[in-house]
């Protein structure tokens, strides 16, 4: 029996995590949940699973849901109830991280402190501090498992091999604008943004497809995840999502990870790996069914969040911290209808020229960096 800790509950994909619990129950026991603001999806999943620890966005939320729940579990409030899901516990139970933004930062570090699994979808963590959840990984031996599409399909393609790799390539759908130019963006709306062609996801995500900041956000990930340096990490746009991610071999041979755009199979591989089990309701990829598949080069000028994404990930130090703040501020803002979704990449690359590069940034710092360039995004977006 494994226990697993599901940090963003009621998120996109912490519902499919809980799904595949549900299938699993001689597999899986959910041991605490976390959740934001969604306190009715949060008791119905708690009613269900019964987890004996739970973290509340806020003591209002908390309050709430103490109202509604058919059990009396520890309900603790705010960043402290992140914290206590990710002590909970024993060691060598996982922690899915699915929270959504930076926020999941400190309670992966204490859940590897803790000795747990971390199956990693919250790529924001290790972007803005890859550098400290690394060190980490060194000094407590815990495995940190991809449950982002494109790291699942790599992981399972390199084959626990680092060597004789020529680079990881990671295919990018190109998000719900692919077929604009980068004209005929100006003006585009919040509803058209988040209509991606092939992913159901949560809106921060969707929007950073729109951007392609995801890829960019990716490739960082995969820098993190992979120990591979920049130079050997490549980007194909791939209309259809069918190939997942791909690794070329110094001799020529590309693995590629195929299969039908679904997460429930990246989040489940991380569970079990290397074991495989059946998916309840996953359709098999029937290629015939698919037809033919696309394959194109990037366009740096088209895509200015994946250049953007890409110097900060090189130029390392506290940079990528100040990437991801800026893009979470501003896309929030672009959500909430306050910006424009070209402001977006303007923010973003703002922020980037007035910030000065700290080398190694330790996790205070990277804290404080991360706070002032929210609040200093917000200011510039709004003056
Ligand atoms: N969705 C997908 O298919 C994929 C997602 N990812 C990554 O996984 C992560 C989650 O994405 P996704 O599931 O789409 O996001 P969602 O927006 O659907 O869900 C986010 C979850 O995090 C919770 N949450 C958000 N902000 C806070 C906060 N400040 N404090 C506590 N909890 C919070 C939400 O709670 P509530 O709703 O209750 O407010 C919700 O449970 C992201 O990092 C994303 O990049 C990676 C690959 C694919
Ligand atoms: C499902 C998943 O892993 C997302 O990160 C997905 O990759 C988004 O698609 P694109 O960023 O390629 O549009
Ligand atoms: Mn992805």
């Amino acid at each position: 029996m494994k226990h697993v800790h599901l940090l963003g509950a009621t998120g996109s994909i912490g519902v499919q995590t809980l799904d595949i619990i549900r299938s699993n129950p001689d597999y899986f026991r959910l041991g605490s949940l976390s959740f934001g603001k969604n306190v009715a999806s949060a008791a119905e999943a708690a009613n269900e699973f019964c987890p004996p620890v739970i973290g509340a966005g806020s003591l209002e939320a908390a309050r709430e849901l103490k109202h509604l729940l058919t059990y009396s579990p520890d309900i603790i409030p705010g960043d402290e109830g992140l914290q206590a899901c990710a002590r909970a516990g024993n060691r060598g139970d996982v922690l899915v991280n699915a929270v959504m933004g930076r926020v999941g930062l400190e309670p992966t570090l204490t859940a590897m402190r803790s000795g747990k699994t971390i199956a990693i979808a919250n790529k924001e963590t290790l972007v803005t501090a890859g550098h400290l959840v690394k060190q980490l990984q060194l000094e407590t031996g815990v495995d940190i498992l991809p449950v982002d599409s494109e790291h699942s399909a790599i992981y399972q393609c390199l084959h626990g091999k680092k060597q004789d790799v020529n680079s990881l390539i990671l295919t990018a759908s190109g998000g719900s604008f692919r077929d604009k130019s980068r004209e005929q963006l100006q003006g585009v709306t919040v509803d058209e943004a988040l209509n991606h062609p092939n992913w159901s996801m949560g809106a921060k995500i969707t929007i950073d497809s729109a951007t392609m900041m995801n890829k960019g956000l990716e490739v960082i990930e995969a820098h993190w995840l992979f120990d591979m340096p920049y130079e050997k990490i490549d980007v194909l746009l791939h209309s259809e999502s069918i190939v997942h991610s791909m690794v070329e071999y110094v001799d020529g041979s590309v693995m590629a990870h195929l299969g039908t755009p679904d997460m429930r199979v990246p989040i489940q591989y991380a569970l079990t790996c290397p074991d495989r089990m059946p998916i309840k309701g996953s359709r098999p990829l029937k290629l015939w069914e698919a037809g033919t598949l696309h394959f194109k080069e990037l366009d740096l000028k088209r895509y200015k969040a994946f250049e953007l994404a890409l110097e900060a990930g090189k130029a390392g130090g506290s940079m990528p911290t100040v990437l991801n703040a800026a893009n979470e501020s501003a896309v929030d803002m672009f959500l909430k209808g306050n910006i424009t979704f070209l402001e977006i990449d303007e923010l973003v690359d703002r922020a980037l020229e007035q910030h000065e590069r700290i080398a190694e940034p330790d996790l205070e710092q990277i804290i404080d960096i991360d706070r002032e360039t929210r609040i200093r995004t917000a200011a510039q977006a709004s003056g």
